[in-house]
């Protein structure tokens, strides 16, 4: 069988024109199957982050194309966009960003909510589920505000499951967290890779846990170099 192809990048380039004209991507080709764990690394400007903004939808300004589930993400109106965010893609970033005047289960519930598939009921079953999964089920009712830094990223990844995303994105989720924190995190990434078969496509300067994900891209001056199974690192 044939492994469902969730996104493709084709000969993806971009270059930002102020106040030279720079090269910041050049032809960069890949696709992500279901499944896979996949983390992108490369020195500090290589191109990481407008890679991943380009691959999340929110910039619209490149070329080649870009395929997601299926669909060519071209030509279409940023609601449309958002939609495809909303539906398709979990965001997990270096900052939480959780609203600190509301509880952590409503953190969670807001994606589920703005969706409007699902019942408010239902929305907070879900969150539920998914706090409860990640062991911070006792959390629900807190403020989110007053949990601590390792406890509001895994707070962050519950709310960015609870669309049941095709596939989760992360720009250095673990790179504002002490060893033990980031560690926590990435058994967490690990788990829902074995045990959930998720998709995901992670951004890190985090050599060690990019040896542990099961496909290392590695970037340098805006070009892929290196596209290999984990295992053939060790
Ligand atoms: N809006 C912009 N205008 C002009 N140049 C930009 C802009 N955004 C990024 N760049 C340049 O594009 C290059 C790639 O930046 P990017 O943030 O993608 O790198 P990165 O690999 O994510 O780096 P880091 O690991 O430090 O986050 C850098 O040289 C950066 O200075």
């Amino acid at each position: 069988m044939m492994e469902k192809i969730v996104l493709a990048a084709r000969h993806i380039s971009k270059e930002f024109a102020d106040p030279l004209r720079v090269k910041v991507l050049s032809d960069v080709c890949f696709e992500i199957k279901a499944g896979e764990f996949v983390s992108v690394t490369g020195k500090s400007g290589c191109g990481k982050s407008t890679l991943l903004y380009i691959l999340s939808t929110m910039d619209t300004v490149y070329e080649g194309e870009l395929w997601i589930d299926g669909q060519l993400m071209k030509n279409r109106k940023e609601e449309q966009l958002a939609q495809v965010r909303n539906e398709k893609i979990g965001f997990v970033f270096q900052f939480h960003y959780l609203l600190k005047e509301f509880t952590v289960l409503q953190n969670v519930m807001l994606p589920g909510l703005k969706l409007n598939k699902y019942s408010k009921q239902e929305v907070e079953h879900r969150a539920m589920e998914k706090l409860t999964m990640l062991g911070i089920g006792d959390l629900a009712l807190k403020n989110a505000n007053h949990v601590s830094g390792g406890e509001k990223q895994r707070i962050a990844i519950a709310r960015a499951l609870i669309n049941d995303p095709m596939i989760i994105m992360g720009d250095e989720p673990t790179g504002n967290l002490d060893k033990k924190n980031s560690e926590l995190v990435f058994e967490i990434f690990k788990r829902l890779a074995e045990e959930y078969n998720q998709t995901m496509l992670i951004v890190t300067h985090d050599t060690s846990f990019a040896r542990k994900t099961s496909r290392n891209i590695e970037m340098e001056d805006g070009q892929i170099i290196n596209d290999i199974a984990v295992t053939d690192l060790v």
